[in-house]
């Protein structure tokens, strides 16, 4: 396993058809126009493009929603729509690509070989599963490659994957459901660790905008230790726990046999085996 970081620009592709410009595909873009992707190299397909895309687009010279007879096969084809719509969406993207292109998808569940046989014909492909802090280039990516892509596409989808944030390449393709479990929809969890953290708060009697306040802020600050400390987290974790004291409190209970550590088991074994029965 190799971690890329951020800046390797260099391999970028030439040419990027995006389909899908939700909140993914969307995050990912204005991230590699911000890592020096030109505008003019890339071209969007959404048949309800939201506000903020369109904007984007206009602002930086993306070709949104072209007539697809004047899209020329991409060096980079990048698939973020819904799994569920592959299937229906496959035929109408296949005729826009060629042997030259590599397929990157973001795709949850679907497989390397479900994305080939929906969009036959790309040079290679690269299975990936990014997240929601890619939108501030803090994102954290599993991949995994089609066999034997050449190494020139491989160094492009980690360029590209890499502008956005962490990228892990993993060899066994099995491991990107649980990626895709952990990281995939981690923020989610933390996310609601926020919001759950500021309910304790009101309930331990703080007005609600102040309970809010301290939690994001707790989140978000526990989050840039995380990211800028050499230490383990479990070390951080001993950093805040005084014998005795409060903390060492909470966490008996959050670590209580039927704690935190089973749920969180649990739950991402049901983003797992979702991943799963996404396949096909
Ligand atoms: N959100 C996340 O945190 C993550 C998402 N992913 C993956 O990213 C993918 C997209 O998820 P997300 O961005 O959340 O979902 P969104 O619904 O926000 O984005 C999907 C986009 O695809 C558009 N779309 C629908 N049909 C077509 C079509 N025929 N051609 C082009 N675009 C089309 C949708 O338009 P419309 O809304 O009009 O249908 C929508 O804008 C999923 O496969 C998901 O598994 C992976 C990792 C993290
Ligand atoms: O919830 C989902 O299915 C997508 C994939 C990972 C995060 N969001």
């Amino acid at each position: 396993m190799t971690v890329a970081m951020i800046g390797e620009a260099q391999n970028l592709p030439a040419s990027l058809l995006l389909v899908g410009g939700g909140k993914m595909g969307g995050a990912m873009l204005e991230g590699w126009l911000k890592v020096g992707l030109p505008g003019s190299a890339a071209t969007v397909i959404d048949p309800h493009p939201g506000p903020d895309l369109q904007q984007l687009c206009a602002a930086r010279g993306v070709a949104l929603n072209p007539a697809s007879d004047t899209i020329a096969p991409p060096e980079a084809l990048v698939l973020a729509i819904k799994p569920q719509v592959l299937a229906e969406v496959g035929p109408q993207i296949a005729p826009l690509v060629d042997s030259r292109t590599t397929l990157i998808s973001v795709l949850a569940g679907k497989t390397i070989a479900n994305l080939d046989a929906a969009i036959p014909g790309c040079g290679g492909i690269v299975r990936s599963i990014p997240n929601l802090p890619a939108a501030i280039a803090q994102g954290a990516t599993g991949a995994c490659t089609s066999p034997g892509l050449a190494e020139e596409r491989r160094a492009m989808a980690d360029a590209l994957l890499g502008a956005i944030g962490v990228v892990a390449w993993v060899e066994d393709e099995g491991l990107i459901d649980a990626c895709t479990a952990v990281s995939g929809s981690g923020p989610a969890y933390v996310f609601l660790l926020a919001e759950e953290l500021a309910r304790a708060g009101i309930d331990a009697g703080l007005p609600e905008e102040l309970a809010q306040k301290l939690a994001r802020a707790t989140v978000a600050g526990a989050g840039a230790m995380l990211a800028q400390s050499p230490l383990p987290s479990g070390t951080l974790r001993e950093n805040v726990t005084s014998k005795g004291g409060t903390t060492a409190a909470a966490l008996e209970v959050l670590m209580a046999e039927n704690g935190f550590r089973p749920l969180l088991r649990d739950a991402v074994a049901a983003a797992k085996n979702r991943a799963g029965a996404l396949s096909g």
